[in-house]
């Protein structure tokens, strides 16, 4: 009996990419997730170890970052293209590259400001006691983007501090929230959209210096602009977009190519009363 490698590939998955191209100040995005896997004559590495025909999939990945800066990012078809070919075209074992990417739609909401397409989902959540009603609304999944307009720095450095100040960085969240109204009966349907509005007007807005001065802008405009309001409290993870270095290509990189950091994240979480806010249920602080 003989033992023999069956059908086989590599490559690397899931490699996010943001690219923000500008037209001067009004600039666009692409975000993709692109997957790279190559296969053809392999059988040295498994066999025996033997990687002379096995570009590292961490080539892949730069390549990625390399040609997103270099021809740009249309169409999701035509960058996969360009990458597939490149690959076959420049490693003589690879017979066929397969390229997929998943590309993430983004609505304008201003010259450098951006909400991921889809709805975010609405709550509501009620608790009634013998003497009390507490009404809370809130939403959760609304992501926003602005690819300027954010800076962070004066922070204190410690011998375990690596990250550099910066005055122009993407600025991204995913907003959960929940505010808590000042009576049980309110016009529910135009106060969520009222809600809704402020906040996401609010980011786009806010000039910021810390993703906290956002948050205290977005619930103070939402209870400025919403007088049945009597609390909200906003948890924000700062979606963390790390400059390429692509310096190590000889490519300058003036904040147009990003890594969308998946884990870990910042997480940024206050709330924003009224003095006059009627006290809260238990619930509430749960
Ligand atoms: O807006 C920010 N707030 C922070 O507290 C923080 N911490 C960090 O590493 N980056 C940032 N950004």
């Amino acid at each position: 009996m003989a033992i023999v490698l069956g059908p086989n590939r590599y490559g690397k998955a899931e490699t996010r990419l943001v690219r923000v191209s500008r037209d001067g100040d009004t600039h666009s995005l692409a975000d993709f997730n692109v997957g790279i896997a190559l296969s053809g004559d392999l059988a040295a590495t498994h066999l025996t170890g033997d990687n002379s025909g096995v570009l590292p999939t961490d080539t892949m990945k730069n390549t990625v970052y390399a040609f997103a800066k270099k021809h740009g990012v249309g169409e999701p078809e035509e960058f996969a293209l360009l990458l597939a070919r490149h690959f076959v075209a420049t490693n003589g074992q690879i017979e066929s590259a397969r390229v997929s990417i998943e590309s993430f739609g983004w609505e304008r909401l201003g010259p450098h400001s951006f909400q991921r397409k889809g709805d975010c989902t609405r709550l509501a959540s009620v608790v009634v006691t013998a003497e009390q009603t507490q009404v809370v609304s809130g939403l959760t999944g609304l992501v926003l983007l602005n690819s300027t307009a954010s800076e962070f720095h004066g922070f204190p450095r410690d011998r375990y501090t690596t990250l550099p100040e910066t005055t122009d960085r993407i600025l991204a969240t995913a907003v959960d929230a929940k505010w808590r109204h000042m009576s049980p009966t309110a016009d529910f349907a135009k106060s969520f959209a009222g809600v809704l509005e402020a906040v996401t007007t609010a980011f786009v807005n806010t000039y910021s210096y810390s993703l906290q001065q956002t948050l205290f802008s977005m619930g103070s405009h939402a209870l400025h602009q919403r007088p049945e309001i009597a609390e909200i409290r906003l948890e924000l993870p700062n979606k963390h977009h790390y400059l390429v270095d692509l310096s190590l290509f000889d490519m300058a990189n003036d904040n147009e190519v990003f890594i969308a950091g998946d884990r870990p994240y910042g997480l940024i979480e206050g709330t924003v009363v009224r003095d006059d806010a009627p006290p809260a249920l238990a619930e509430w602080y749960l």
